[in-house]
């Protein structure tokens, strides 16, 4: 061996990742491997006891094109809850070592009959050899100094070394090093076969998760979904229970924040107007107090000075007699207190020259003191609260009006979560290849459509491609990529949505990837509707690069896996991520004020009306329909009728997406009712605007 070996620690532990200092094992394991002479100095890394940020440092160690050749990870292989090392390398893991294993617990047994306790995994990813080492220094010795000389050549055979060049030359001398038995290793071709039986169960109870081992064979997959079978009410509770709590952010005002949710109340800074302002184009005039028994304002005056809205500076103060012009806007000057409209006056004479106004005839006769004036602040009072939390920055433009009449340069808002779009299976071809298709490949349009149906809803998106089903690390590798903001996605996302691979195929891979590899939990894996039977909805544990540690500072990131039927995938999106968006940018934050109002208090999810149904409906037995429909507002009962985009043959099947072209609506068909009838009044889901009778969009 010309060149020495890369090694990588993991030490995995809450602990230690609070207080670096703590950590003794990784200063004895680096020891243990400096007096081997064979590794260069180990890089050491300090996760906490999670699953995701362990399988995140793995991979960035095996995947990348600076791997390492020996990955050891101490800590979180005992029984305790939260030691869950070998569940978060497991699945990482493609081809098992259980000598090494073995190996370990041997020695470790030979000291304590606690080595009992642990739970060690060993195997190859990639080209790296990953071993997992109990928490304490000392245990994590024992067991490295068990298996630590057979180290070097079980790492260059991973690597992809001709293993009989090795076998050949060196393997005589390791065994000695190791004390092996050289006898062992000539039997080395002797397997155990195990019983063989297949059962048509693909787990063993002890496996905690639902989905499939992709690894297991088709004979050994689920004839039969796992998942229960959820009603949509309850799937959107689980979806709610486990939407994390809307973050805070400070943003500049300005047209950005339209759809932004306010996360804290505003209150004016500036007081509108800042002075006494004329509300019309006229006259300034000092009127005379209402109790003053000569208060006709009636008479020719001379016109002293002239007041423009823009006007900078000091205004000189009227005299007594005289007025000043003044136009809509602008400021009083001093002791003026009303203001004539110019309609109600009349030009008296004018200056020699000829060009100006020299006196003006006021024909109104009761201009009362305060007359088309508007008072500092009586438009927004200094200090006054302009915006609760919870109030929606809407498109009409009133609380941004109100935001920038009073100078407000930064708010406090929800951030608005980034949602990333994923299509997945090997058939997809990105919807503008100018190609002409073959065999089974289609079309990408869940991709486009998704992402134009979220981004009318003003979250900001990240289109993350297509992930190939084979090989499916792909999968593996979107979602982990999507997750961190790096490769494919362009930022970090906080909600990923892929369609495709949910259901029962081999290659429908989305479950066992977010449990297997991602650590992920997944909360349902299939509703009572249709369309949208296979939705699953899974999260993930993650923490931002960069932030502290602690618990508090790790939050979940939303897996939406909708099924790939185009007409599925886009009702799921409306039904299912649309609530859950809806609570992470803050809308169901709502203020006290509109606690109060609770016609105004803002629903999560999509308005819910009464329709008329304007023909039959068929029905689903077994499952809530969500049948695609066209709303229209009548002009002249005020009803709104449904009418189905398609009932005719497979009008409302589930790969039409043009079941959903024109549609506005989802008419709720509940099971167990018989058909819709024409006239009969349902439930619809408004997913856009309603049409008036005459076609047009009326709100
Ligand atoms: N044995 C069973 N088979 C199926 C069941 C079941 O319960 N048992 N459920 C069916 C239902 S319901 C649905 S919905 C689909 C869901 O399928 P998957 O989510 O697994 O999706 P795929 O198998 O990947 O694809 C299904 C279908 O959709 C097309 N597709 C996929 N992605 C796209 C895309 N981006 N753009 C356009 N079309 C797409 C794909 O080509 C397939 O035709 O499973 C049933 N099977
Ligand atoms: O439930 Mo699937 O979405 O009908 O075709
Ligand atoms: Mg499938």
């Amino acid at each position: 061996m010309d060149s020495k070996l890369k090694a990588a620690i993991l030490i995995v532990s809450d602990t230690a990742s609070q207080n670096p200092a703590s950590d003794k094992t990784a200063d004895a394991l680096t020891a243990i491997l400096a007096a081997e002479g064979k590794w260069e100095p180990p890089t050491v890394q300090i996760v906490p006891d999670n699953v995701f940020e362990i399988q995140r440092a793995v991979c960035d160690w095996t995947d990348a094109s600076n791997w390492y050749n020996l990955i050891l990870l101490s800590g979180g292989t005992g029984f305790a809850i939260k030691d869950n090392t070998p569940e978060a390398v497991s699945p990482l893991i493609q081809r098992h070592a259980p000598g090494l294993v073995h190996g370990m617990i041997a020695a470790s047994l030979k000291v304590t009959p606690f080595a009992m306790m642990s739970r060690p995994v060993a195997g190859v990813r990639e080209k790296s050899l990953i071993i997992t080492l109990p928490g304490s220094p000392k245990g994590a010795m024992e067991n490295l100094e068990a298996v630590v000389k057979l180290l070097p050549h079980a790492c260059v055979q991973t690597a992809g070394a001709n293993s009989r060049a090795l076998h050949a030359g060196g393997m005589k001398k390791l065994e000695n090093e190791a004390g092996v038995s050289p006898g062992l290793h000539d039997h080395h071709h002797h397997h155990h076969h195990g019983h063989g039986h297949a059962t048509p169960r693909a787990h063993t109870s002890s496996d905690r998760h639902q989905s499939n081992d992709p690894a297991a064979g088709p004979n050994r997959r689920y004839r039969s979904s796992p998942y229960p079978m959820l009603s949509v009410e309850e799937a959107l509770r689980k979806i709610s229970e486990q939407t994390p709590e809307p973050t805070v952010i400070e943003s500049p005002v300005d047209t950005s924040i339209v759809g932004s949710v306010v996360a804290e109340d505003v209150y004016a800074a500036e007081a509108v107007p800042a002075y006494r302002a004329s509300i019309v184009d006229g006259y300034a005039i000092i009127a005379p107090d209402t109790s003053n028994p000569d208060k006709n304002t009636k008479g020719v005056f001379p016109v002293a000075s002239i007041a423009h809205a823009n006007v900078g500076g000091t205004l000189k103060p009227l005299e007594s007699g005289t007025i000043a012009r003044i136009t809509t806007g602008a400021p009083l000057p001093p002791n003026a207190n009303a203001v004539v409209m110019v309609e109600d006056t009349e030009l008296a004479s004018s200056t020699a020259d000829g060009e100006e106004e020299a006196t003006v005839e006021i024909l109104a006769e009761d201009i009362e003191p305060g007359e088309n004036v508007r008072e500092p602040g009586s438009d927004i009072s200094l200090g006054s609260k302009i915006l609760s939390r919870g109030d929606l920055i809407s498109p009409v433009g009133g609380e941004l009006g109100l935001l920038a009449a009073t100078g407000t340069r930064t708010i406090k808002l929800f951030k608005k979560p980034t949602v990333g779009v994923l299509s997945t299976g090997d058939e997809l071809v990105q919807h503008d290849d100018p190609c002409t298709l073959t065999g089974g490949q289609i079309r990408d349009s869940n991709r486009p459509s998704l992402l134009s149906c979220l981004s009318s809803w003003g979250f900001p998106t990240v289109d993350l491609g297509i992930a190939r089903d084979t090989p499916a690390s792909e999968l593996e590798h979107a979602l982990r990529d999507s997750l961190r903001g790096v490769g494919r996605a362009s930022s970090s996302v906080d909600v990923i949505v892929t369609t495709g691979g949910v259901s029962m195929g081999e290659l429908d891979l989305l479950k066992p990837t977010i449990e297997r590899s991602l650590g992920g939990t997944i909360h349902f894996g299939r509703v009572s509707m249709k369309p949208g039977k296979p939705t699953t909805f899974a999260t993930v544990p993650f923490k931002e690069t960069g932030a502290a540690t602690s618990q508090q500072e790790r939050k979940s990131k939303l897996i939406f896996s909708l099924p790939g039927n185009p007409a599925s995938a886009l009702v799921t999106l409306n039904l299912f991520v649309q609530p859950s968006l809806h609570k992470l940018c803050g809308l169901g934050e709502s203020s006290q004020a509109l606690a109060q109002k609770p016609w105004m208090a803002p629903q999560l999810g999509l308005p819910r009306v009464a329709v008329v149904l304007t023909h039959r409906f068929p029905l689903d037995p077994k499952r809530t329909e969500y049948h695609r429909a066209v709303v229209t507002a009548s002009r002249s009962d005020g009803r709104l009728y449904a009418t189905s985009t398609g009932i005719e043959g497979v009008g409302q099947r589930s790969s039409r997406v043009g079941s959903l072209a024109t549609a506005n609506a989802l008419v709720v068909l509940r099971p167990g009712r018989g058909v819709g009838i024409k006239g009969e009044i349902v439930e619809a889901l408004m997913m856009g605007g309603v049409y008036g009778s005459d076609t047009r969009l009326i709100c």
